[in-house]
């Protein structure tokens, strides 16, 4: 890997702390990270460099998932970070990073390889990218990229505008949008899963998957995001990304000699496949809810309006749900229910393949017989199962499932944010955005978000701590399902993961 200077904007915020020194930590650790790599971080504080190294050491204390046991390698990698003050609209602050930057190639004998990471909030973005092409910075003898963090706009015109803002400085090439679903090891692992095995790929159908299930479910609430989230909602601030990007990993096939550009070609054929939702029919696609008081692993918790920040009268959406279409050769006929939400009763994010059950009208006259699933489990725990049927080992001779384990979490499995910052050093944009993908998102969402403005979904409250309002059970059970691993299936999960290990066979040692 080509050596890499980073310069990282909001280097004193909370992104940094939490996911980014600590990724950067474990790259290095790993052997991961270009050699030698230089950070210039960047903020308005008056720190300077010792006092950001002092940071970034804390953060590896406080959130790493390794913690230092070389005391000369964290300080390796502590001596790479260099601090400058900046403040996005001082043009003159560019031009004095200009000069450090190019003195640090210098000294360091390295070519002008810069990788712009903007951890500030998405009001800077174009500021930003306007003042590197301006400055010079983004005129280098090496490459340049740019990693930039959601919200990727606020809807379908904004996010146009920032794009053509940040294309004047950045190729599409040069763009790296971070979704960290995409970094998720079990996400990464659909494709392969799927890729590696015919058996898989000849059942990623219509012909044999009855419906397909994504939640992601958070027992958190709005916490100190008041400002972004009551602007943003459930709608933007999770489905119209992560949700819809979780779909089309899911949703794509692969021809078998397909290369690294291939799976952002195939998202977007999926995205563009979309039925679009029917304005004037949303709310019966569509479920906008809102949490009220009530308690979660038996705490009372606060409504989402006596929360702290936000209007006793807001109307925004903390739960999302909906059901969709994809309408072509592969998918056409099967429905996709999303959902998620806050303040619900279990951290849980999962996708759910329910099969067919061509065999029902005989099986069911034997007890106990489930359809297959396969499910691919983030969290809490990564997962991805498979699960069948058998005759109860203990005699009763009624047939309960069992899961067939084809991944399971390791410890120390590389966090999303370590794989996405690896694959931006390596310039592998797969697992990242593309415009294209973002553009048709918001354009298949702006209807929703146009309905909620104008109050055409009802807004339903649901308890904290429940699974969300019952109208989300309700857009299933009209096509005569359910949410899989609710209530009375999670304790029967449990149990026969309990119960049955002796069957599970693990591929992932
Ligand atoms: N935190 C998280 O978990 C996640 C965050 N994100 C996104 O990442 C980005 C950063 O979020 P987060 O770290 O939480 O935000 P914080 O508010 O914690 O940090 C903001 C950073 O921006 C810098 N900054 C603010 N104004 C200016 C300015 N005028 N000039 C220069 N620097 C400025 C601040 O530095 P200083 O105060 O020193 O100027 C600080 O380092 C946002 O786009 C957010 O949406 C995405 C996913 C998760
Ligand atoms: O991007 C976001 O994601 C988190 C949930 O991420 P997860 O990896 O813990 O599932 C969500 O809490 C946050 O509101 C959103 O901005």
């Amino acid at each position: 890997m080509e050596a890499t200077t980073i310069v990282l904007f909001g280097a004193t915020g909370d992104l940094a702390k939490r996911k980014i020194y600590p990724a950067l930590y474990n790259l290095f650790v790993d052997g991961k990270l270009p050699e030698p790599f230089s950070v210039f971080g960047l903020g308005r504080r008056e720190w300077s460099d010792a006092k950001l190294q002092e940071n970034v050491e804390q953060s590896i204390l406080t959130f790493s998932r390794r913690k230092p046991e070389d005391t000369d390698k964290l300080q390796a990698f502590l001596s790479a970070f260099r601090y400058s003050v900046l403040d996005v609209d001082r043009e003159e602050d560019y031009k004095k990073l200009l000069d450090m930057v190019e003195s640090r190639e210098e000294e360091l004998g390295i070519p002008q390889n810069r990788l712009f990471y903007l951890s500030v909030g998405p009001e800077y973005f174009k500021t930003i990218a306007y003042n590197i092409k301006s400055s010079g910075l983004g005129t280098t003898k090496g490459w340049k990229r740019l990693v930039i963090e959601k919200p990727f706009g606020h809807d379908l015109a904004s996010a146009r505008d920032l794009n053509e803002k940040l294309s004047a400085a950045f190729t599409e090439d040069e763009i790296f949008r971070i979704d960290h679903y995409l970094g998720k090891p079990v996400v990464q692992k659909m494709e392969m899963l799927q890729h590696a095995n015919p058996v898989l790929q000849a059942f990623w159908t219509n012909r044999y998957i009855a419906n397909v299930q994504i939640t992601a479910n958070e027992t958190v609430g709005v916490e100190e995001r008041a400002g972004y989230y009551d602007k943003s909602g459930a709608i933007r601030d999770m489905f119209q990304n992560h949700m819809l990007q979780l779909l089309m990993m899911l949703a794509i096939h692969l021809p078998s000699d397909s290369g690294p550009g291939d799976v952002r070609a195939r998202k977007k054929e999926v995205v563009e496949a979309l039925v679009p939702v029917q304005a004037g029919n949303i709310a019966s696609q569509v479920v906008r809810g809102q949490y009220a008081e009530g308690s979660i692993n038996g705490k009372p918790v606060a409504g989402y309006t006596s929360e702290p920040g936000i209007a006793a009268d807001s109307r925004n959406d903390t739960f999302v749900a909906a059901r969709l279409e994809i309408d072509n050769y592969f998918w056409r006929g099967v429905p996709i229910y999303i959902r998620t939400g806050k303040r619900l009763k279990e951290k849980s994010t999962r996708i759910v393949i329910e099969f067919k059950e061509p065999l029902k009208s005989a099986a069911s006259k034997e007890s106990g017989i489930a359809p297959n699933l396969l499910v691919f489990e983030m969290a809490p725990n990564e997962s991805i199962t498979l699960q069948l049927n058998t005759r109860d080992p203990g005699g009763s001779g009624e047939f309960k499932p069992m899961n067939v384990d084809l991944h399971t979490h390791r410890d120390n499995t590389a966090e999303a944010y370590e794989n996405l910052i690896h694959d931006a050093f390596r310039g592998d944009a797969t697992f990242f955005a593309h415009w294209d993908e973002v553009e048709r998102s918001w354009q298949w969402v702006e209807p929703i978000l146009n309905a909620f403005a104008n109050n055409e979904v009802p807004l339903r409250l649901y308890e904290a701590g429940s699974y969300g309002p019952k109208e989300s059970d309700e857009l299933l059970a009209g096509d005569g399902f359910h949410w899989w691993f609710d209530d009375i299936d999670a304790k029967a999960k449990q149990e026969n993961q309990e119960g049955e290990q002796q069957y599970a066979y693990h591929a992932n040692h």
